[in-house]
């Protein structure tokens, strides 16, 4: 790699002009019938793991040329055990290789020194889960986060910091007000302080923040805390999240937010609008269609 995180991201978003993540959540009782027919519902874990990578590559397939990046969620392949974090491993090298961003989901962090060997596993090209990118947790602190940081800059690699997160719960300790400020403002606050010495000539620098589309006030106020930072804006389609709760995310030229779509893309076949059109026989045409409907929805690239 010898772009940064951050400017292969924009250059992504620009080529394909759209700022939609597919995420990749793959969960057995919803795959299509024709991945999910194959495997008796018994059988063993590399059974479903087989199924889970080829579900998720053909998913790769069928968006490559659509969006700049993809997701792979880390919990639904250790689900699986051994067999799973191998497909996990396939899936993030079969994205890379279509050309896609991948950042991986696996919301890690632990004391510096650990998060030292979860930086080195997940981040740039060294281990079989190397990844563009990651998601992290800041529980643990500032210290916590330098090495990931610093794995960062020595791999031309990307984190996205957890700041506020898209579920209902969140607020209990995000929202707390400390010194007059919350604990999701104070995190913002670390990560634009990384990201200042580090910004590309976009002016964003590698460490992402994670804000939910589901709280879009906050959004806007995240935006503006942290100039230099992409944002990771989960929480869309499912989860209730839609285009006009997204749009303070981005800059003026349409960069500085991705915006994730899981369960709605992936398993679009099973939404009522598509289902009967085109349903679990063609499934990919479903999750191309639902892709190309959140492109539309999220025209914000400019030229
Ligand atoms: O880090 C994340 O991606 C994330 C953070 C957050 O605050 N909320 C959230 O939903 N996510 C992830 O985003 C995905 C959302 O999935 P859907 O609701 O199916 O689109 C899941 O993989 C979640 O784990």
């Amino acid at each position: 790699m010898s772009k940064s995180f951050a400017t292969r991201m924009a250059e992504a978003v620009q080529k394909t002009k759209s700022v939609t993540c597919v995420g990749l959540d793959p969960r057995k009782a919803q795959l299509p019938a024709p991945i999910r027919d194959n495997v008796a519902a018994d059988a063993p874990p590399d059974a479903w793991a087989a199924a889970y990578t080829q579900f998720c590559c053909e998913i790769v397939d069928v968006v490559r040329d659509l969006v700049p990046c993809v997701k792979p969620q880390a919990a639904f392949f250790e689900q699986l055990g051994p067999a799973g974090t191998v497909a996990l491993g396939e899936v993030i090298r079969y994205a890379s290789d279509a050309g896609l961003i991948v950042i991986t989901d696996g919301k890690r962090n632990d004391i510096g020194s650990t998060a030292t060997a979860y930086a080195d596993a997940y981040l740039g090209t060294a281990s079989p889960w190397g990844s563009d990118s990651l998601t992290v947790s800041p529980y643990l602190g500032e210290d916590s986060l330098e090495p990931f940081v610093e794995v960062c800059d020595q791999r031309d690699a990307g984190i996205f910091v957890l700041v506020k997160t898209s579920n209902p719960g969140g607020g209990l300790l995000q929202n707390r007000e400390t010194d007059g400020q919350t604990v999701y403002a104070r995190v913002a606050e670390l990560v634009q302080h990384f990201n200042a010495t580090r910004l590309d000539s976009f002016g964003y620098g590698p460490v992402g923040a994670v804000v939910g589309a589901t709280y879009p006030e906050q959004l806007a106020e995240m935006r503006a805390a942290m100039p230099g930072s992409w944002i990771l804006v989960p929480g869309f389609g499912a989860q209730g999240g839609g285009a006009a709760d997204v749009m303070a995310g981005f800059d003026a030229k349409g960069l500085g937010a991705i915006v994730n779509n899981s369960r709605h893309i992936i398993f679009a076949h099973s939404r009522p609008e598509f289902a009967d059109r085109l349903g679990d026989a063609r499934w990919q045409d479903a999750v191309r269609a639902a892709t190309v409907e959140m492109n539309e929805q999220l025209a914000v690239v400019k030229d």
